[in-house]
């Protein structure tokens, strides 16, 4: 096999991603719908809609021809928006060969069946889930590709393929971990979005500090108890993908979800604040996805619940912060289980 790469869909975090992986290896192929896109990257090593102001390395080498760019690649790097994923995988089945690394990182779920992106990969492609590698953590495409020092997490059920994923990125500028508990880190990943969707409202309307703190504090609290319902490892959430993600999407203003929210705090209607960001805002779907899977599990989400009145039920943000605090008293670890309690006590 050669020592060629393939990522999918040129969007700001595969362009970054593909910046990584091109001081890797001597051809990384960059495939996109998008032919002015693959002009642009190949012609000026550029990708000013997604990246502005990045110069690219001119060993990426963008296409429209999803067979080129994947044809003898050893790892394909899937990073479409979690709408787009079904579909970039299903086009991925005709060239995609069983040796091949297949590594997503994409932070979201399939709104409609509630799925992670490994599983929508998987039947896909026609393979075993323990084939599919994500990859997450706190890494905002902006400060990637200016080579600022960046750390990750990759997961995978089989240990040797995240291990593969490790050496495949790993460099001086962008450190990765190997995590065995896939399951804990997609779920962080998706949900802290959704957290830095609140983060954003509230210095939208203008909080300090302390509600950030309240917010962040809290969201990952909520984001461990329905990970922990479902099967994940509860030191997942304290970790990069965890607690590591979620500060670093609800405090920089590079973070699409923070921006959102933000101006939606500022009193901007939701369809304005999202045709004025011309880029993925994951938190919306997952906010969905989020609310349809804790009331199935049963487990409190107050943050989200409140999240999904303002994006689709009409509710002010001021009067979801007033709900949020009007909450009946609790004590702090009240939600979590006694035989949670008991893990991470022993
Ligand atoms: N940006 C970041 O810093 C980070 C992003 N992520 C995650 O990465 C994922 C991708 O986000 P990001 O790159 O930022 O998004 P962007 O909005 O920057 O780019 C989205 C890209 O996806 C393409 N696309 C959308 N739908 C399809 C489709 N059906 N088929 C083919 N291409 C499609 C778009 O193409 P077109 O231009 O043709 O519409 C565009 O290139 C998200 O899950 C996000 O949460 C994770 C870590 C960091
Ligand atoms: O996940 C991210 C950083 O780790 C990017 O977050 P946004 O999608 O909010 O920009």
């Amino acid at each position: 096999m050669s020592d060629k790469v393939a990522v999918l869909v040129a969007g700001s975090w595969g362009t970054a991603l593909a910046s990584v992986l091109a001081a890797n290896h001597p051809e990384v192929y960059l495939w996109t719908r998008n032919a002015s896109q693959s002009e642009e990257i190949n012609a000026k090593h550029t990708n000013e809609r997604y990246l502005p102001g990045a110069v690219l390395p001119d060993n990426i080498i963008a296409t429209t021809d999803m067979a080129e760019a994947v044809a003898d690649a050893k790892a394909v790097v899937i990073v479409a928006p979690s709408s787009g994923m079904r579909q970039v995988a299903r086009s991925l089945k005709a060239h995609w060969k069983e040796e091949m690394l297949c590594v997503h990182a994409t932070k979201g779920f399939e709104t409609e069946t509630m799925k992670r992106m490994s599983t929508v990969i998987s039947e896909e492609l026609g393979c075993d889930e323990g084939r599919v590698v994500v990859l997450s953590g706190p890494s905002h495409a902006e400060e990637v590709v200016r080579h600022c020092p960046t750390t990750v997490v990759v997961a995978s059920l089989d240990e040797k393929a995240a291990i593969r994923a490790q050496d495949l990125f790993m460099n001086n500028d962008f450190r990765v971990y190997t995590n065995r508990d896939m399951l804990g880190v997609e779920l962080a990943g998706a949900l802290k979005n959704i957290i830095a969707l609140g983060a954003g409202m509230s210095d939208g309307l203008g909080y300090g500090d302390n509600a950030k703190a309240a917010l962040i504090t809290r969201g990952i609290a909520e984001i461990s108890r329905v990970g922990v319902e479902l099967g994940a490892n509860p030191l997942t959430f304290a970790g990069l993908a965890g607690i590591g993600d979620l500060v670093v999407t609800a405090t920089s203003k590079h973070s699409r979800n923070w921006r959102a929210g933000s101006l939606l705090g500022q009193g901007k209607p939701l369809n304005e604040v999202l045709e004025s960001m011309g880029m993925v805002v994951e938190g919306i779907r997952t906010t969905q996805a989020a609310y349809a899977i804790s009331a199935k599990l049963g487990v409190q989400m107050p943050i989200t619940d409140q999240i999904y009145h303002v994006l689709f039920l009409g509710r002010s943000p001021r009067e979801a912060v007033e709900a949020l605090m009007g909450r009946d008293p609790k004590a702090e670890l009240e939600s979590i289980s006694q035989e949670t309690w008991e893990q991470w006590h022993t």
